[in-house]
């Protein structure tokens, strides 16, 4: 799914995640949280090559159409658990962890801890979305990442300092298109949707 917008940056990027194998490449016990991942992209992804595709073109479109329909459950789960922006939601507030967390990962040192790293990220972002099972078992994950160095390797984006500054330039965009979708999201009053 596309953004609709007109900066140069950002224009004609396609949202891709390819989350699932990183993930797994992590090991077992990411398997929960990939899963979880990878069926609400593709939820959108249906929607996208369904037979509305079209309105399912940008995100600003596929919120129009949703909202004009009456296709999203505002107050309470109804007919329509499994809505666009529902599931766009919690993959949005995800990209705020991802956005912590880099950030964190771009400025840490050698002796730093990804577990911990991580950890701070989640709780100043989806963990306060979360019930206390998930945080719990989202915290005893974290705990079984691997170290910083390995981290940096399977992300196989070459030596740290490459690495450092892939992220350097990752984040300007990761954090716009989490603005554009937090802009969006608030003016429509659907921060809380369930
Ligand atoms: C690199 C380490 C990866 C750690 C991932 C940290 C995120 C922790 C999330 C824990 C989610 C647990 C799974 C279940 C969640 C759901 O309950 C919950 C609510 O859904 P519902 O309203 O439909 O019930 N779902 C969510 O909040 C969405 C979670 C989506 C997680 C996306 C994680 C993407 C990870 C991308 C990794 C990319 C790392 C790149 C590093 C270079």
């Amino acid at each position: 799914m596309k953004y609709f917008c007109s900066r140069n940056s950002i224009k004609g990027k396609e949202l891709s995640f390819s989350s699932g194998l990183f993930l797994n490449s992590l090991g077992s016990v990411f398997g929960f949280i990939s899963k979880d991942a990878v069926s609400k992209i593709q939820i959108l992804v249906n929607y996208m090559n369904g037979e509305n595709a079209s309105h399912y073109a940008t995100v600003q479109s596929m919120v129009k159409y949703e909202l004009d329909n009456n296709l999203v459950d505002v107050n309470k789960k109804g007919s329509h658990p499994e809505s666009g922006c529902r599931t766009l939601l919690r993959l949005h507030r995800a990209l705020r962890w991802l956005e912590l967390f880099l950030d964190r990962l771009r400025t840490s040192t050698e002796d730093s801890k990804t577990s911990a790293l991580c950890a701070e990220a989640y709780n100043e972002s989806l963990a306060q979305h979360h019930p206390w099972m998930i945080r719990k078992a989202a915290g005893m994950a974290f705990l079984v990442l691997p170290g910083r160095q390995t981290f940096f390797e399977v992300m196989n984006v070459g030596p740290p300092e490459q690495v450092v500054a892939k992220l350097g330039e990752a984040l300007p965009l990761i954090s716009e298109v989490y603005q554009i979708t937090e802009d969006l999201y608030a003016q429509h009053n659907m921060l809380d949707l369930p």
